[in-house]
């Protein structure tokens, strides 16, 4: 519960009772960690009118002018700029968004290009890496492997209705590695995208950093490093850990979406929960979703039929595996058989060609598209193996920046009209290559999307535009799909489906400048078409609970999504709105008028 709603629910539930001041009371009798974590909303919004000031009380604590909100976001505006680095502009956000989160949230939706970047990939990895050393404020939960046992009443200190939490172990954040508790800044990053992206209102949504150790040497050793001076606990201590955490945090907010980021090593925790709670790990199944529209819109326009594509993947993680196996999911469905759609993919670990016979155990992820028919010879160079396989196809899910070098890029090029390049690690630093130079070595025919983004540039009189193929554009719609329709797990049809929700939400000019992604200052709307796709397959499944949207159709489902999504342009009509009825109750001589709005009313000569 936000400040405000604090605030208000103790202000109007005074209004009809017969001792107002006894609400008052308990009001200043909450207990601390309550009051200051709930002071951060718009309570001090410079556009509040006067008389929600007086309401609020909080008259006289703010400059007297009354603000547009174009103006207060000319200044927020004004002060980046003043910013010399992105990580100052970073803070900046941060503070912003801990005491005035209305306003936050207003600049973010109108400048969601601009300032999505300093939030969010590829800023949110330098503070994560700094996080120890900048750390200001709390901005959500940290539970370590020493709280096992306790976790439920360390729940319990978050003061908030959770409608969704992100949470990681730090232990491998974008490509950066394990940065321990300084992971704290991606569940922050991304909810505050599942607010600006799907309208989850900010106050429903959880941070969650788990302290379980790292095993990143120079943090332990930090003096400042904020998180437990251990080694990464065993994963069978970290399994034990997580199923009480599961099971916690849905006792203490039933219906509670649980988001998975940035493991290591996800896929144990994924299989092990992903029927019984409504969860999702967004790295192997958000990524799957988005890349997989890139590649249907990519696909399409590269003018080839599905089944003479063939795609070599740099990097054989989370991710890697997660976006081919939606890939392969799209290939059946498009005809192939199972079998020959497994066999599209090439897939390059730090190794070399991933393949049942090059020795040494292959981790349990890799098996389904280990290669068998290599007769033999184990192909450790990408140049090699693009020779070889002839892709049309290049994907980077590696960590490895600059990966895709002038010859691969030229190479893609000479077999191909179209090369698909898709250089996806995250941070920028982290990226395969640069649009760049993938338009310069492709002599600007590559179909191109990125993890982080890049800016669009000028090549032979064309303006062209990179796409960013992040799950940004997938895990809000996700999340806010499994809200509404209380699903009761997240389902592999579900995340499937946000995929096409994505695909088919570019609009007929976006199509036509042959772009692989929407452009991201729409990405309310389409969030609201990944969201009704979620729903739909949530229902065809089974799995929703909220019978009562089972019956509209889709024009009335998408004005039900839009109804629920949080506007930070309207939170101040509706606290105006308040007043007003609290106006016109004083006014109509109601006899429990809060008195000390009534005092306010005297004092000021409203
Ligand atoms: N675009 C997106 O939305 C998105 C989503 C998820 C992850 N990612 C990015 O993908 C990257 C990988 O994430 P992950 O979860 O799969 O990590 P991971 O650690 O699970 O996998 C990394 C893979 O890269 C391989 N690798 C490492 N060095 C290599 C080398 N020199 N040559 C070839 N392969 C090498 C590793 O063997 C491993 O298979 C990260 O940078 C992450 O930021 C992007
Ligand atoms: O966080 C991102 O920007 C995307 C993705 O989840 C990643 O791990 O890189
Ligand atoms: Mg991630």
């Amino acid at each position: 519960m936000s400040s405000t709603t604090l605030a208000r629910e103790i202000h109007i539930s005074a209004v009809g009772m017969a001792q107002p001041q006894a609400n008052i009371k308990q009001h200043h009798q909450l207990p601390i960690s309550t009051r200051h974590l709930t002071t951060t909303s718009g309570d001090y919004d410079t556009s509040n009118p006067p008389e929600v000031r007086k309401y609020l009380r909080t008259y006289g604590m703010v400059p007297p002018a009354v603000e547009s909100h174009e103006q207060q976001m000319q200044r927020c505006l004004n002060i980046l700029a003043l910013k010399s680095s992105n990580i100052e502009k970073w803070q900046y956000l941060t503070q912003l968004r801990a005491t005035n989160v209305h306003l936050f949230y207003r600049l973010l939706a109108q400048n969601v290009k601009q300032i999505t970047p300093l939030i969010y990939t590829p800023t949110v990895g330098e503070a994560c890496q700094r996080w120890s050393e900048l750390y200001t404020q709390p901005e959500g939960l940290y539970l370590s492997y020493s709280d096992r046992g306790h976790l439920y009443s360390i729940l319990q200190n978050w003061p908030h209705n959770v409608d969704i939490t992100v949470l990681t172990d730090g232990s491998r954040i974008l490509g950066l590695g394990d940065l321990g508790v300084g992971g704290m800044g991606i569940p922050v990053g991304k909810l505050a995208l599942y607010t600006a992206c799907a309208g989850i209102r900010p106050e429903g949504t959880l941070p969650l950093c788990l302290d379980l150790g790292t095993n990143n040497k120079a943090l332990r050793e930090d003096p400042l490093y904020m998180g437990s001076r251990r080694e990464k606990v065993s994963p069978q201590e970290e399994k034990e850990f997580l199923d009480e955490l599961m099971a916690a945090l849905t006792e203490r907010w039933p219906g509670i979406v649980i988001q998975f980021e940035d493991f290591k090593n996800p896929f144990p925790a994924l299989e092990r929960y992903k029927d019984t709670y409504t969860m999702f790990n967004d790295d192997v199944q958000g990524t799957g979703s988005v890349i997989t529209a890139g590649i249907i819109s990519a696909v399409k326009l590269a003018g080839i039929p599905v089944r003479d594509h063939k795609a070599i993947f740099l990097g054989a993680g989370s991710a890697g595996v997660g976006v081919a196996k939606q890939i392969v999911e799209f290939f059946i469905k498009e005809g192939l058989t199972e079998d020959e759609a497994r066999r599209k993919f090439w897939f390059v670990d730090s190794q070399g060609l991933v393949t049942n016979d090059r020795g040494g155990r292959l981790a349990e992820h890799k098996v389904y598209f280990s290669r068998d028919d290599n007769e033999g010879r184990q192909i450790t160079s990408l140049e090699e193996l693009i020779d070889y396989v002839k892709p049309t196809i290049l994907m980077g899910l590696s960590t490895i920046g600059g990966a895709f070098n002038a010859e691969i890029l030229q190479r893609m090029a000479q077999l191909n009209d179209r090369p698909i390049i898709f250089p996806l690690s995250n941070p920028s630093s982290k990226s395969e290559c640069t649009f760049e130079e993938a338009v310069k070595h492709t002599d600007g025919r590559c179909l191109f999307a990125s993890g982080s983004p890049f800016p669009t540039l000028e090549h032979a009189g064309k303006s062209l535009t990179p796409g960013q193929g992040n799950n940004m554009y997938v895990f809000p719609g996700i999340g806010l799909g499994a809200i509404l329709s209380k699903a009761v797990s997240v389902t592999q049809d579900m995340i499937y489906a946000s995929a096409v929700g994505l695909a088919t939400s570019l609009n007929e000019s976006e199509t036509q400048q042959g772009w692989l992604y929407p452009d991201i200052r729409r990405i309310r709307e389409v969030s609201v078409s990944v969201t009704r796709h979620v729903i739909r397959a949530a229902q065809d499944g089974g799995v929703d609970r909220e019978l009562a949207i089972r019956h509209l159709d889709d024009a009335q489902l998408d004005q039900y999504i839009k109804e629920r999504m949080y506007d930070p342009f309207r939170e101040g009509e509706k606290i105006q709105d308040e007043v007003n009825q609290l106006f016109a109750t004083v006014s109509g001589g109601a006899t429990a008028a809060p008195i000390e709005l009534v005092s306010a009313r005297a004092s000021c000569h409203l």
